[in-house]
């Protein structure tokens, strides 16, 4: 992702800067064009001769002011499970990205429950059975094609009785202009939350990266049927460029939480906007 940037600021060198270049190349690093435009005014306001460094520099600052500082890990509750609900548009990363956040977690010292909520595919589940036996994490699963809200639910009695940390539940994948698909999302929702008026403590979406200013499409409209707390960004690793982070942090408020850099387990970190504006520019 960092590659892609290093070019822009390359390109930009020369004292002569065309902007409306300028801008397309930063909403082309899925800046969005509201930030990118943002980006191109500040640095037309400043009457110094702006060479590459200003402009990152300019554009460094920007982004800083619209992410969090501090990173938002997950941390437990006291007493009874976290549960996280994970969800997405298909293809997006959502069953890795579970497995990979119940390796982390368990890695942290924290007891996991799986519940295989994508009850439609079946590979999903497999993938996901493979994971809890390599991590020996309990997994709950259901009948194929069975009802996701009572995996979940039953996945919470089991995380419940053993006194388990979090709950992640891994769903199948929707789009989110198919109405079923939502409906049945927001069934599961209010399951779990009947085991807890709380519940699900966590809502996390997974964009792919490499999709671009489609991932910020899909948070708008997930967030409307579930309020978001956090986004996982994956395939930062491919030609993701990263910046739809910045804009769906600063369209939605919805912070990243995570974000997966490969398909091993361990390709996978909290996201720490400081090391992410360092590597992006
Ligand atoms: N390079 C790379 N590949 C990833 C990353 N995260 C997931 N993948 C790959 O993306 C593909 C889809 O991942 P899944 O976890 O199956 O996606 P899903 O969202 O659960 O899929 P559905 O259940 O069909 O919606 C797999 O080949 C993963 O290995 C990542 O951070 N980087």
């Amino acid at each position: 992702m960092a590659g892609f940037f290093k070019s822009l600021i390359q390109r930009f060198t020369k004292p002569d800067i065309d902007w409306d270049d300028l801008e397309a190349a930063l909403i082309a690093g899925d800046l969005g064009p509201r930030l990118s435009l943002q980006i191109v005014d500040d640095l037309k306001d400043q009457a110094r001769k702006l060479h590459g460094a200003d402009i990152v520099q300019v554009t460094r600052e920007h982004i800083r002011k619209i992410l969090p500082e501090a990173p938002k890990p997950l941390t437990r509750l006291e007493g009874k499970p976290k549960v996280v609900l994970v969800i997405g548009v298909n293809g997006t990363g959502k069953t890795t990205s579970t497995a990979k956040l119940a390796h982390l977690l368990h890695k942290g010292g924290h007891k996991v429950v799986l519940a295989a909520a994508d009850t439609f595919r079946a590979a999903a589940v497999e993938q996901l059975e493979v994971w809890s036996q390599r991590l020996n994490i309990p997994m709950v699963k259901g009948p194929p094609n069975g009802d996701p809200a009572s995996v979940c639910f039953e996945a919470y009695d089991l995380a419940s009785k053993t006194g388990a940390d979090f709950l992640l539940c891994d769903t199948a994948g929707r789009l989110h202009n198919k109405h079923n698909l939502m409906e049945e999302l927001k069934k599961i929702h209010r399951i779990l939350g009947r085991k807890d008026s709380t519940s699900p403590h966590e809502v996390l979406l997974v964009v792919d990266a490499t999709t671009g200013s489609n991932a910020l499409q899909q948070a708008r409209e997930f967030n409307k049927i579930i309020p978001l707390s956090g986004v996982i960004v994956t395939k930062l690793d491919g030609s993701g460029k990263g910046g739809i982070l910045v804009t769906i942090q600063q369209e939605l408020g919805v912070p990243t939480r995570y974000i997966g850099l490969g398909e091993k387990v361990e390709e996978f970190q909290a996201f720490d906007s400081q090391r992410f504006v360092e590597e992006l520019l």
